[in-house]
């Protein structure tokens, strides 16, 4: 699915100027707007809506990761579970992942506050993005506004956490020190998957974490305003994660669905669980062995609505590290797809491309 602009108007000053109220688009819900602004409006025929109905019988796995790490034939059994959900959806959700309830409400919380803080104290942390700038801690409203085919009903911050975590001082008081707890634990627990994902993928357990998959961690906050039509916007336009993994957490509003089988799926919020999905380089490493499904969030009236991704990549740092199909899983009868690249060099087509619909992947297939 392919958004394609539509350019009958002055387009560029629209975004400028909706991008220099540094008020995202919580601002104009703040101001009351009950029409959505044209550079939102996603062309009908790209619409969510013109597209089936979710399909009920089909159900995104669930697994419960409780005893992987005392029990060996419980870890044999999830090595399995997890071998089919990545190789087959791309995608699972997992219960009893060690990062308690507790920690879970507070990261919402901390979110919502960092959003909901005095407009004018959050806009000092607005930024493009430029590291450059002093601030770590990336806000804005859609990283890829200029160039994306449509802006999407949505405001993020970005926050890189590892391999240079930030001092307390740079982060904003109102998610500092949970944004630091929780990311502990999602490193935790990242490294836990990347274990069992080495396995499912027949490698030895330190696999993937030697290879650095785990070195590179982001947190992206999302807040999701309510929507005045949403059957006209969209919250994440259909993309797939420029990352090893993601970890995904969201809260009870829904709206999150990947494309399985040429079929959009609803994820259910549930809030014990946290999603995980196989990203690009995950998948470019595995020759692809596992596979990086496209996604998308609805735009919502109900809101606002929050997420917290986790994003295991070093980004847009220049790190030594180099991604290509594994060795042990390319053969003479299974040839390596895709050429050598850094992360770096993935990172940066990603962003100029923007959130429409193709894969980045696309661009380092042999
Ligand atoms: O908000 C969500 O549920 C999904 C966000 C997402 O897909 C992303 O950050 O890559
Ligand atoms: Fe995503």
């Amino acid at each position: 699915m392919k958004l394609s602009s539509h350019q009958n108007y002055d387009r560029k000053s629209e975004l400028t100027a909706f991008d220099e109220t540094k008020s995202g688009v919580k601002g104009l819900v703040d101001a009351e707007i009950t029409t959505v602004p044209r550079i939102f409006i996603v062309p009908s025929s790209e619409n969510p809506n013109s597209d089936e109905p979710p399909s009920p019988e089909l159900n995104l796995p669930t697994i419960d990761l409780e005893g992987i790490n005392e029990d060996p034939i419980r870890r044999k059994e999830v090595i399995e579970q997890v071998k089919n959900a990545l190789g087959s959806w791309g995608f699972f959700q997992m219960v009893n992942h060690g990062i308690p309830d507790s920690m879970l409400e507070e990261i919402k919380k901390g979110v919502l506050g960092f959003f909901e803080q005095d407009d004018e104290v959050k806009k000092e942390w607005y930024s493009r993005g430029d590291r450059s700038g002093k601030l770590k801690l990336v806000y804005n409203s859609n990283f890829d506004l200029y160039s994306a085919p449509v802006a999407n009903w949505r405001d993020t911050f970005y926050c890189p956490m590892a391999p240079d975590p930030p001092q307390p001082h740079e982060l904003p008081s109102a998610c500092r020190d949970i944004l630091m707890e929780y990311s502990k634990e999602v490193m935790k627990l990242g490294i836990n998957l990347f274990k069992l994902i080495s396995e499912a993928l027949q490698l030895n357990p330190d696999h993937l974490i030697k290879l650095g998959c785990a070195e590179g961690l982001a947190v992206l906050g999302h807040y999701y305003p309510p929507c005045p039509q949403p059957e006209l916007a969209i919250g994440t336009n259909t993309h797939t994660d420029n990352t090893f993994i993601t970890i995904l957490l969201q809260d009870e509003i829904g709206g999150l669905q990947l494309l399985h089988q040429n079929h959009w799926i609803n994820i259910p919020p549930n809030p014990k669980a946290l999603v995980v999905n196989v990203g690009d380089l995950l998948q470019l490493i595995s020759n692809d062995k596992v596979f990086s499904a496209q996604h998308r969030v609805l735009a919502n009236k109900i809101g606002p609505r929050v997420s917290i991704a986790s994003f295991f990549t070093t980004g847009d740092l220049q790190t030594s590290m180099v991604c290509e199909p594994i060795k042990e899983l390319v053969s003479e009868e299974n040839p390596a797809k895709y050429r050598s690249i850094t992360v770096k060099e993935y990172h940066e087509h990603f962003n100029t491309k923007g959130l429409n619909g193709i894969s980045a992947l696309l661009r380092f297939k042999i």
